[in-house]
């Protein structure tokens, strides 16, 4: 079966005077995805996730959301909602309020509108009559995703949907982005956490600098071709140790924050050469009790991708 593209960018550019905060981004996005962006500080993250909302042009470039060429209109596209730097809220007015207001603004009758659905989805039903004033960032955030919902998006753009979310409204806010996806709606969302976007991203777009150096299943971060280091717990340390040093491919690391005497090794290795001496300590009787890597694959990336951007600049 085809997939439907929700988003496809190419060549974007945008700069603000001398700073260029987008420099030739390429872009696609499958309906039913959970795609995350991912970068340092300043990468331009927040820009790109502007110009899908419509809330900036590109500079030069080709942007097509759900299927319609993004012309120099300053408008969200049809079927697109979401947030960047925070919802705007009307603070003087409760979550139902503010988003009969929405409704309003958008010519639909609030009685009808869904809003009681939508506060329930985000898990507000018990404050939908507080003032919104005094409402915590986690709370904020739910609301602002309740007014996106309320639009029934077939394309979410969220920045930094988990910020200020305590576990159990992460857990929540998860479960209700997956929902969408399963139900057909893409969600370009950015995070600065790799738990989250490993929990909720099927695939990632690391930017740097304005440009991408990644993009992609996080699977293909997994075994894209980069030593990673892990932690190897045997039952025989000292067999272990001999025949990491002796293997091809596979590096002892002297790790300092690593307990030797609890028998842990550290070995830095592609996949293939650790495949190979996980297959050795099988053959000369050595059990493996622990093969973990000591940072995510997906920070690992991050890390040395972003790393090698800023030293090239
Ligand atoms: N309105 C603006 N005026 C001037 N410069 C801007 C403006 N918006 C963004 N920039 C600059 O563009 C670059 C990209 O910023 P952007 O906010 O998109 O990065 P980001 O990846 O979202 O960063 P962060 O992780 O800190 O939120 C930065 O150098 C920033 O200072």
């Amino acid at each position: 079966m085809e997939e439907l593209r929700a988003l496809r960018a190419r060549g974007i550019t945008k700069s603000f005077g001398d700073v260029v905060a987008l420099d030739g981004i390429d872009l696609d996005v499958t309906q039913g995805r959970i795609h995350g962006l991912v970068g340092p500080n300043g990468a331009g993250k927040t820009t790109l996730l502007g110009l899908l909302l419509g809330l900036a042009v590109a500079d030069s470039g080709r942007l097509e959301v759900l299927g319609t060429p993004v012309e120099r209109a300053l408008d969200a596209p049809d079927g697109v909602a979401g947030f960047v730097d925070g919802p705007a809220l009307y603070p003087s007015l409760t979550p139902r309020q503010n988003l009969a207001a929405l409704a309003a603004l958008r010519g639909h009758d609030a009685r009808t509108a869904g809003i009681d659905d939508v506060l329930a989805e985000v898990g507000l039903t018990d404050v939908a009559d507080d003032r919104t004033r005094g409402f915590s960032l986690g709370m904020r955030q739910r609301l602002g995703l309740a007014a996106a919902l309320l639009t029934k998006p077939r394309l979410l753009v969220l920045d930094e949907p988990s910020n200020g979310l305590d576990p159990a409204g992460k857990k929540h806010v998860h479960g209700v982005l997956s929902r969408l996806a399963a139900d057909g709606t893409a969600v370009v969302l950015s995070s600065h956490n790799m738990d989250d976007l490993e929990a909720l991203c099927s695939e990632v777009t690391i930017l740097a600098a304005g440009r991408v150096v990644f993009s992609g299943p996080l699977s293909k971060l997994a075994t894209e071709n980069r030593e990673l280091d892990y932690r190897l717990l045997t039952s025989d340390p000292q067999a272990a140790r001999r025949l990491a040093d002796d293997a091809p491919g596979i590096q002892v690391v002297d790790d300092p924050g690593v307990r030797q005497d609890a028998g842990l090794l550290v070995v830095r290795a592609l996949m293939p050469a650790l495949d190979q001496l996980v297959v050795r300590l099988v053959e000369r009787g050595v059990a493996l009790r622990e093969l973990t890597p000591m940072v995510s694959p997906l920070e690992a990336a991050f890390l040395a991708l972003t790393e090698q951007q800023e030293a090239d600049r």
